[in-house]
């Protein structure tokens, strides 16, 4: 057997540290960057073009001035403003069709991350705050990542070529210009952080905000039933106002350098024509001269502004490309690779210590020891919070255990691939959630191909059958959420035989009845000692009478295993045995 790749430890923090923003940001784009660079370029060819109109429109202040003919030159004029106008939508245009493809490829890792993580990775998360990464962090990039790019590239490009028009046209009053550049400049120096991290402040409350929804929505009816909807409203409303102060401290930065930006702009063009006025007047200059420095002024303002405002925006997806770098930097499993159902399993527990994280280091198993051979019906009965269903957790692999083993056919499960691992594994939780979707998929869920004869077996042994005729649309009949509503007992069936149809090697059920009427509990109780006839069957049970005629029954008390036999003989052996079965009114 394949030694397993390690399960990375187990952390409610990112396995790796989440890069810095503007790495994280640059690492998302670097698949995208020949066909940004391609936008970049077209528009760039489409910022020359503009680049070049003022130069015509000198000439056509010249030729008009000297009383030519000046058609030629308008005509030019005009071809330039429409080639330009069109190149840089065509250039804008594949910046956001990269944009869109970088998201594509962001969601997708992100998905593929999340649903690979560990188990008490996600109980330590806030699930809403994972669904905001992976929807609202995402969208923000896609808002903002072109921007921040055809930026960087164009708008700096753009700006000092036109510095160097300028310049050539009259480097005196590119100095006035300069100044007003470096004051630009610091401005961005001093805000872009503080806008980064008021826009990650806000993607965050976010999150919060998700996660409060979700919270409320996952335990709808005792919200209703408890007359909570204010409180949990109030919830809500905590973590909007939040968002809404972060989102607000981040308006007030960028509004400060734009603002900042478009008065500099402007005093700087009222000094260029003042300046250049006197110029004119002295004869240092022309006339023609200062409308075409005055054009290029007027083409440098908004590409400053555009720089800015994309550096501002580069702050922005940075605090986005964080989130989602942090989020694929969360503790995750291995599952890939197929995996058959096999044969029965032995299993094993030997000397097993186990603390949940988070929980103060209290331990749940303190030497947990048993042994329970392939095929056979084992029942794990003691007090509430004795561990029982803890003991599934860890076959499952969901926690591993802090010393002893845990043997699955005399292997540690830690040296099992995982995927081998739970399709041996047929597994039905205490709660036994019904997906959204038809009855069908909820049977075939995570089994690749069953016939229609399986379905049908596996219906008539959990007495589905009767409920399925039922349904509109039978087997095809939308269940869950928005679906039909299947009672907690008939969740319980569709979740055994789900967990039936997989053919498992070891099957596992928390509590699997207990929400049937007795009649089902009795025909789903000789449904699973029939089926542990060919399989390894571990029932954790509360009410005894499910479980009397079990192959042994291991008592659990306090995380360690009391006693391990029949029932007749527990109850002549075990004294908590034997009250637990008084207090359930039963017979030897
Ligand atoms: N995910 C978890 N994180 C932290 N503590 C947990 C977690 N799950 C269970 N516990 C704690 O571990 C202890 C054992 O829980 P477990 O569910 O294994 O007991 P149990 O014997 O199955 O109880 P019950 O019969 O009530 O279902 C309990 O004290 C419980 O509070």
């Amino acid at each position: 057997m394949t030694v397993a790749p390690p399960v990375e430890a187990a952390r409610a923090k990112p396995a790796a540290p989440a890069r810095p923003g503007h790495r994280a940001l640059l690492a998302l784009l670097r698949p995208q960057r020949g066909r940004m660079a391609a936008g970049v370029v077209v528009g760039l060819a489409g910022s020359v073009l503009g680049l070049a109109q003022p130069l015509a429109a000198k000439r056509v202040v010249d030729d008009m001035g000297r009383g030519h003919p000046a058609a030629g030159p308008v005509l030019l004029l005009s071809l330039l403003v429409v080639a330009g106008a069109v190149l840089a939508g065509l250039g804008y245009y594949v910046l956001q069709c990269s944009a869109e493809s970088v998201v594509r490829t962001a969601r997708s890792r992100l998905a593929h991350r999340l649903l690979r993580l560990r188990v008490p990775v996600v109980e330590n998360t806030e699930p809403g705050d994972l669904i905001a990464r992976l929807t609202s962090d995402t969208t923000l990039l896609r808002q903002t990542a072109p921007l921040a790019v055809s930026a960087a590239v164009n708008g700096t490009l753009v700006t000092v070529a036109t510095v160097v028009m300028m310049g050539l046209l009259d480097p005196v009053l590119l100095c006035a210009t300069l100044a007003v550049v470096a004051f630009v400049g610091v401005l961005v120096a001093v805000v872009a952080p503080r806008i980064g991290r008021a826009t990650r402040d806000t993607q965050d409350a976010v999150g919060h905000l998700g996660a409060a929804l979700e919270r409320a929505l996952g335990a709808f009816r005792t919200v209703k039933a408890s007359g909570a909807e204010r409180q949990e409203t109030e919830a809500l409303e905590r973590a909007a106002e939040l968002a809404r102060r972060t989102g607000v401290r981040a308006a007030a930065w960028e509004s400060v350098s734009a603002t900042a930006t478009a008065v500099v702009l402007q005093i700087c063009f009222l000094v260029v024509l003042g300046l250049g006025g006197a110029r004119v007047a002295s004869g240092a200059t022309g006339v023609s001269t200062l409308v075409a420095f005055l054009l290029y002024l007027f083409a440098l303002a908004p590409r400053i502004g555009q720089v800015v405002e994309g550096l501002s925006q580069f702050q922005v997806a940075s605090a986005a490309a964080a989130r989602l770098s942090e989020a694929e930097g969360l503790a995750a499993e291995r599952v890939e690779g197929a995996a058959d159902p096999g044969p029965p399993v032995a299993v094993a527990f030997r000397e097993v210590c186990f603390a949940y994280p988070r929980s103060g280091a209290r331990p749940v198993h303190r030497g947990v020891s048993f042994e329970i051979p392939a095929r056979g019906l084992t029942a794990f009965v003691g007090p509430s919070g004795a561990g029982k269903t803890t003991l599934l957790s860890l076959i499952e692999r969901f926690y591993e255990p802090g010393s002893g083993r845990v043997l699955l056919d005399g292997e540690d499960v830690r040296h099992w691939p995982l995927a081998r691992l739970r399709a041996r594994i047929g597994y039905v939780e205490q709660d036994a959630p019904v997906l959204a979707g038809t009855l069908r998929d909820n049977l075939a869920f995570g089994t690749a191909s069953c016939a229609e004869a399986d379905i049908a077996r596996v219906l008539r042994l959990t007495r589905l059958d009767e409920v399925t005729a039922r349904l509109p649309e039978g087997l095809d009949t939308t269940v869950g959420h928005r679906g039909c509503r299947l009672s907690g007992g008939e969740r319980q069936r569709v979740a055994v035989a789900r967990a039936l149809l997989r053919r498992p090697g070891l099957l596992l059920l928390d509590e699997a009845t207990s929400q049937l009427d007795a009649a089902n509990e009795a025909a789903l109780r000789d449904t699973i000692s029939a089926a542990a006839r060919d399989t390894t069957v571990l029932v954790v049970a509360h009410r005894l009478s499910t479980v009397t005629t079990a192959d042994r029954i291991v008592v659990m008390e306090e995380g360690r295993v009391r006693a391990v036999g029949p029932h007749r003989e527990l109850m002549a052996r075990d004294e908590l045995y034997a009250s637990l079965a008084r207090t359930q009114l039963l017979k030897s």
